[in-house]
């Protein structure tokens, strides 16, 4: 029996690792274990979806977003920016502008969200994973679910800012 199980982090959306001795969480696979014994480790086969590449499950979705925060975003700083001042209507325009440089370019919104997008999911062009419901802020959830594959939404306010959403599969 591992002292590792697979968990699921619901402010990230993300699997994560976490030891039952240590109490020690992990974002990657131990290791020392094999990708065998991974698969096999308790919560393994609920929360290991998919990721890059995969299906993931029934009732979930993948998408990628370009988020442009701003002073009143619950975190108004990113790895583009420490401290994030510009107003709501001022992240609007800006995200109107790359609006009109994506048309419905998806390989333009990944490379936009790399470059602008105030979330560190920039690094994967905006890429989120796959997720299902009850994972993201609301109104980020039902633009994604309202979409289909290859559609984007217009601008969507979370508490994090404003965001372009595309679903990606
Ligand atoms: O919460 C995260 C990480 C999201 C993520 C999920 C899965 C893979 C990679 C990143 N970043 C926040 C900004 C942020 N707020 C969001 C709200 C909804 C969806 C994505 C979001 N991204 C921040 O950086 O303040």
């Amino acid at each position: 029996m591992s002292v590792w199980e697979v968990r699921m982090s619901n402010s990230k959306g993300l699997p994560y690792f976490f030891n039952t001795e240590t109490k020690q969480s992990v974002w990657d696979p131990p290791s020392e274990l094999s990708k065998e014994e991974v698969e096999n480790l308790p919560g393994a086969k609920e929360h290991l979806s998919s990721g890059a590449g995969g299906e993931g499950r029934p009732g979930q979705v993948r998408a990628s977003h370009l988020l442009v925060k701003h002073s009143g975003s619950r975190r108004p700083s990113s790895w583009k920016e420490e401290n994030i001042t510009r107003s709501q209507d001022e992240a609007v325009e800006i995200l109107r502008g790359y609006q009109e440089q994506i048309g419905g370019d998806t390989k333009k919104f990944a490379e936009l969200a790399k470059e602008h997008s105030d979330c560190s999911s920039h690094a994967h062009g905006g890429d989120l994973g796959f997720f299902g419901r009850g994972q993201m802020q609301k109104p980020f959830e039902d633009a994604a679910f309202g979409l289909e594959p290859g559609q984007m939404s217009d601008i969507i306010s979370t508490d994090s800012g404003v965001h372009l959403v595309l679903r990606t599969a």
